[in-house]
């Protein structure tokens, strides 16, 4: 997941592979529910890992539920069988709106019929998410809610006293119409309390997102309970139910998040090739699904079977729709997005309920497209979009919300209507709500030119410190990192292992040509293998430096390591350390920064960085070696060490590391298109 403070995404003008969905937000936290209140334990395959899962299963643990992760990745949820074991628990529920108010509802019923005292409270805009309409159908049946902040919202104290009653004698009324979570709230309860009586739950207005609905019967009837349902208006929880656990579960691929590269396929996968998504399809049980549909409308080539889906491009431009998307509220957030390619204006309706989401939904999309261009025209329910004239290379502002972010990444297609411009993404962790490693995933199936990816180089004499520096910096943007060095260091590595010369030019530059190295991510990061064994260590000694410093001087060597470097161009950006990064590898990087210091302070900083690590070393030695490889690495006749001629010289003899660091991203930050910086 990217963790910084904005994501600059570059213009991207195709795309093309598979991707692995996520499992369903919606379906992990219901299954996470009925697993944690039904009998025995349930195995849970492919649950979502995001924030409101998170925040879910913490509450399900502080509640006295079993949870283990299996090695195979399966999670185990012990439930409590219907009977609280925990009576006070303070819970904190973040911004999971699938969290805060099933819970809510079931340790209300659970504290007036068992006794218990909790609180439930999330982040400030969890604060500001009604839930009064829930509140008002528990408080008739006896349930002793306290609003903890203004009356309507969380946070929420639920209390009850054991053997406390229900009054169930009559239908339990709901609201439908503003949110359909509050019926799912009590139709994931109230089995609790439905032992000695059939009980009814009537909605009072016109339902809303109706497919929410189906997914929570549907699980409640993999757990055992039938509900019965008259229409829209009228469901009946069957005297007896109980939740009994199915054993294993399986989370289906979450189709909002489906909705991202349905649209990228639409928009980016032509020529022949296509985006394929796996996790969903056919099959599904999810109600966005149905945002296929809006997207064939607007031109999208879909293919489907069970549990994939296959897009391309087919008509072109999009063509804008008029839809009431009432029943895919959460994906229809990305035809707003898709509207940026599309012939005509786009207006989606009966989207009132955008406006109590994450963020209000409706205002944030309007400001935030506008910003890249487009006009948008919004109303109390409705959004209207017409795609932009003339783009405009865009901060978009993300709002804590997971989907701001996903849906406006699409703006970084824009080639593929001819304009040129990058789009910074601010604060794009938000998608860890759904979709951790979702900018991963785009960057997968994105093509961009190379030219277009932006490349920041940092060329310098030994131990000037430029791969502390081009670490920091790519981890402050998010960026990929090259250090060349390290690929001449394992040619001469290779080469002493099978005894080749370092004067063999021919025989260095067929071990260079199929040099079999690997660099660690994740939890490897850091790490490098070749030919499968581990040489991170060896790889820094000084005598590794030396014999790259020897190898490197090889023209025919540094041909046969020239793609290799380039490859490591890829979106979102790379910053490059070495030698002739400047010069001969990416000479057209946007930014190329020389990095000196005094031998002195260089041969003084090896010594410390070797004395650190436990190995002996002899500053004046150090010193003759650093200057020795040096001047051979300036006087060689290919790709001498040399400032490129548009490079920014910076020397960091006085300088802190954090002080080089602030220099570069603030020269970075001077030649990038946006006006604000984040
Ligand atoms: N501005 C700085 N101030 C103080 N110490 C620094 C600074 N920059 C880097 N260092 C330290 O200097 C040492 C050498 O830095 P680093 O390994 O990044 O240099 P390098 O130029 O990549 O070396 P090489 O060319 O051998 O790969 C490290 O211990 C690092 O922490
Ligand atoms: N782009 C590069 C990078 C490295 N080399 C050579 C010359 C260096 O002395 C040696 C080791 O590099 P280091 O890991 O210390 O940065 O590799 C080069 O010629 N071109």
């Amino acid at each position: 997941m990217f963790r910084t403070p904005f994501l600059d995404l570059p213009p991207m003008a195709g795309a093309a592979g598979t991707v692995r969905l996520p499992g369903s937000k919606s379906i992990s936290n219901r299954v996470l529910l009925l697993a944690g209140l039904a009998d025995g334990t349930t195995r849970v395959h492919d649950l979502l890992a995001s924030d409101d899962t998170r925040v879910m299963l913490d509450a399900l643990r502080a509640l006295g539920c079993g949870i283990a992760h299996d090695a195979d990745g399966t999670l185990a949820v012990t439930g409590l069988g219907g009977q609280l074991s925990v009576h006070e628990a303070r819970l904190f529920l973040g911004n999971a709106g699938t969290a805060m108010r099933p819970l809510a509802a079931a340790l209300a019923v659970l504290a007036t019929l068992q006794g218990g005292d909790f609180e439930l409270s999330g982040v400030p805009r969890m604060h500001e998410r009604p839930i009064g309409d829930l509140v008002d159908a528990l408080r008739p049946l006896g349930c002793t809610i306290e609003d903890l902040g203004t009356p309507g919202y969380p946070p929420l104290r639920l209390r009850g006293s054991a053997g406390d009653r229900l009054a169930l004698e009559r239908a339990i009324r709901v609201r439908g119409d503003v949110s359909s979570q509050f019926l799912t709230a009590l139709l994931l309860a109230l089995p609790l309390a439905a032992g000695e009586r059939d009980l009814v739950v009537e909605v009072d207005g016109e339902l809303i997102s109706k497919p929410y609905v189906e997914i929570t019967v549907n699980l409640l009837a993999r757990f055992g309970i039938a509900v019965r349902r008259d229409g829209w208006q009228r469901f009946t929880i069957p005297q007896g139910s109980c939740y009994r656990s199915p054993g294993d579960i399986h989370v289906e691929g979450d189709a909002s998040s489906a909705s991202y590269f349905v649209a990228l396929g639409a928009i980016a996968a032509c020529g022949g090739d296509a985006v394929r998504i796996e996790g969903v399809g056919s099959d599904s049980i999810q109600g966005d699904i149905r945002f296929v549909e809006a997207a064939q409308a607007m031109g999208a080539d879909v293919r489907t079977g069970p549990g994939w889906l296959e897009v391309r491009r087919g008509r072109w431009p999009l063509a804008g729709i008029t839809l009431d998307a009432n029943h895919i509220p959460d994906a229809a957030m990305t035809l707003a997005a898709m509207a940026l390619y599309a012939e005509g204006p786009t207006r989606i309706e009966g989207i009132a309920s955008w406006r109590v989401k994450e963020t209000d939904r409706i205002a944030a999309m309007a400001a935030e497209l506008r910003r890249v261009g487009a006009t948008v025209v919004e109303g109390t329910d409705f959004i209207e979009v017409r795609a932009p004239e003339t783009w405009q290379p865009a901060e978009i502002r993300t709002y804590d919300d997971h989907r701001m972010a996903m849906c406006l990444s699409l703006a970084a297609f824009n080639p593929t209507v001819g304009a040129k411009v990058p789009v910074r993404i601010l604060e794009p962790h938000c998608v860890a709500k759904t979709f951790p490693d979702y900018f991963e995933a785009l960057f997968g199936l994105a093509r961009a030119e190379p030219a277009e990816v932006p490349v920041i180089t940092i060329d310098g004499p030994t131990a000037s410190g430029k791969g502390t520096l081009a670490a920091e910096v790519a981890a402050a943007l998010g960026y990929a990192l090259l250090d060349s060095g390290a690929l001449y260091r394992a040619t001469g590595i290779a080469a002493t292992w099978d005894g080749v010369s370092p004067d063999d030019e021919t025989a260095l530059a067929a071990l260079a040509e199929r040099l079999d190295l690997r660099f660690g991510d994740g939890a490897d990061a850091g790490r490098t293998w070749l030919r499968g064994r581990d040489i991170t260590d060896e790889l820094r000694l000084e005598t590794s430096g030396l014999m790259a410093s020897r190898v490197s001087v090889w023209p025919a060597v540094r041909a046969a390591l020239h793609a290799l470097q380039q490859s490591f161009r890829r979106a979102p950006g790379l910053v490059a350390d070495g030698r002739d990064m400047g010069t001969v590898i990416f000479p057209d990087a946007p930014l190329k920064v020389f990095l000196t210091a005094s031998a002195a302070q260089r041969a003084e900083r090896r010594y410390k960085q070797l004395i650190s690590k436990g190995i002996s070393a002899n500053i004046d030695d150090l010193r003759a070696d650093l200057e020795a490889r040096d001047m051979r690495d300036r006087s060689r006749s290919v790709s001498p060490l040399k400032p490129a001629e548009d490079a920014l010289e910076l020397d960091n003899s006085a300088l802190s590391i954090d002080d080089s660091v602030a220099q570069v991203l603030d020269w970075w930050r001077q030649r990038r298109p946006f006006g604000r910086t984040a």
